[in-house]
């Protein structure tokens, strides 16, 4: 379970979170809504160690995770998918698929055969450049990367974000697969707030760097979640 108590951030002197406390339990999909500059991949950027939060504690299954960089993060099982999915233009999907394992031990360095279960697609283009792929392949190799690493805790920036329909269904069907394994804590940033629905069972609303609402989907509510997301 990964558990932020009071997290602030700031980018010089522009404070941009201001006290947020959050709880992701593995097996959950736990959403983070709100609309553009609220702070969203501010705080996935401060989870994942790619910049310092100031304030605050972050725990993962009780250890604090004190001011990580992205290596340690990473090696701690915190995995992220960034928004614009950064894959290497030039390498080819397995090339891509092998930078995930930058953060673990020698021994570890394999793909697991189950990620081309879940991204069929990757196996029949495991030797294509990953610039060559379409929006929503990259999307998939970028998901499948994270998985590398074998993570207690994923991070997906935006995964729809100019993904054609069919492949963002293909999307929310690993990712319904992936929570219902258990065994990974998946926090979703997402402005398309059916996808989220579908599959969050926890809500974040953030507003101006900080929590507006919170709860379990089934307390908090259709009408009220879309509500408070279009303020
Ligand atoms: N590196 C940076 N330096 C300074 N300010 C930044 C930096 N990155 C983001 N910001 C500012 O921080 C605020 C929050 O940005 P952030 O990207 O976290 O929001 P977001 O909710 O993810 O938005 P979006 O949905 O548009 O991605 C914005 O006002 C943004 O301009």
């Amino acid at each position: 379970m990964l558990e932020l108590e009071n997290i602030t951030l700031k980018y010089g002197q522009s404070q941009i979170l201001h006290g947020i406390s959050l709880t992701a339990k593995p097996g959950e999909v736990t959403a983070i809504i709100g609309t553009n500059g609220v702070g969203k991949t501010s705080l996935l950027k401060a989870i994942s160690g790619r910049h310092p939060y100031a304030e605050g504690q972050m725990r993962l299954d009780g250890a604090v995770l004190d001011h990580p960089t992205a290596f340690q993060a990473a090696r701690g099982g915190i995995a992220y998918v960034p928004q614009g999915r950064e894959v290497f233009p030039l390498m080819t999907v397995m090339e891509n698929l092998e930078t995930g394992f930058a953060c673990l031990h020698k021994a570890d360095r394999t793909i697991p055969e189950r990620i081309f279960d879940l991204f069929p697609v990757l196996a029949e283009m495991r030797h294509r450049r990953g610039g060559d792929l379409s929006g929503g392949q990259q999307q998939q190799l970028a998901i499948a990367r994270a998985l590398v690493s074998r993570p207690r805790v994923l991070l997906l920036d935006e995964p729809t974000e100019g993904i054609q329909p069919n492949i963002i269904k293909q999307i929310g069907r690993v990712i319904h697969q992936l929570r219902d394994e258990g065994e990974i804590a998946i926090i979703l940033v997402e402005q398309y707030f059916d996808f989220a629905y579908d599959l969050a069972a926890q809500f974040y609303v953030l507003n101006r760097g900080e929590v507006r609402l919170n709860g379990a989907k089934s307390d908090l509510g259709r009408e009220r979640l879309l509500e408070s997301f279009a303020l």
